[in-house]
């Protein structure tokens, strides 16, 4: 893990002070998946380059200095956490509906000392209704649908922010079908950024939405009626 990480971060151009931090959550992450479903990728190589690499890349895309981040849907932490470790200027929030996994990443927090992190059990519709336009940025990892996605995640980012989709280059279609969506919840889409996990033939997208205004009171809806009626 500790190789695929020296070689991938020299390869983003990103500094490797927080290699240990990343080995230790990695080693803590395959350990407590043994009794927790956290993740499908358990070989260490992989978690260092599909979850720490992949997470990592974004900095290379983004500007994240100094900004309060909130990572909606984070699971395992990604890509959420790898970006604190690596920027440790981002004031971090970590949501997901699922308490176990809240529960691991306040462990993670604990044995990485980073008690500023903010690790929130709630559902992001709800967390969403009362932290509006809150956030510089949201970012978020294989959780819902483009449209779905956007309506959970754009509430919370304050105008003038950018909420971050890591989507696969395969997602033409769901960008089209999300226009709409987009549009009514204040954004408007900056750039398509494909990129490279170092080490690997993957290729990822990264969805940049700028919030050019606020977002209309009446989202996000309930779960059910986002899930029913997508925007
Ligand atoms: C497939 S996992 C992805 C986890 C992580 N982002 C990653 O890429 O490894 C989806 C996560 O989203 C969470 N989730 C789904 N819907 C949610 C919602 N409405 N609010 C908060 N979390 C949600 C689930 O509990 C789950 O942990």
């Amino acid at each position: 893990m500790e190789q695929r990480l020296q070689s991938g971060l020299a390869a983003l151009n990103l500094p490797v002070e927080g290699i240990p931090a990343l080995v230790r959550y990695g080693d803590l992450l395959i350990e407590t998946n043994k009794v927790m479903n956290l993740t499908a990728i358990t070989d260490p190589e992989d978690v260092a380059t599909l979850h720490f690499l992949d997470s990592a890349a974004l900095l290379t895309l983004e500007s994240f200095s100094g900004k309060s981040v909130v990572d909606v849907g984070t699971g395992a932490g990604f890509p959420g956490l790898p970006l604190r470790v690596l920027e440790p200027s981002i004031r971090l929030t970590l949501l997901d509906s699922l308490n176990k996994r809240i529960q691991f990443l306040e462990t993670v927090c604990r044995e990485l000392d980073l008690p500023d992190v903010a690790c929130v059990h709630a559902r992001a519709e709800e967390f969403a209704a009362e932290h509006r336009e809150t956030f510089d940025l949201a970012v978020s990892r294989a959780v819902a649908a483009l449209p779905v996605l956007c309506e959970l995640c754009l509430p919370q980012v304050k105008p003038g922010g950018k909420f971050l989709a890591m989507k696969s280059v395969e997602s033409d279609a769901e960008l089209a079908a999300s226009q709409h969506a987009i549009a009514i919840l204040g954004g408007a889409v900056e750039a398509v950024r494909d990129y490279a996990i170092p080490g690997t033939d993957v290729r990822h997208r990264l969805i940049v939405v700028e919030k050019v205004k606020k977002t209309p009171e009446k989202y996000p809806r309930m779960f059910a009626k986002i899930k029913k009626n997508p925007l």
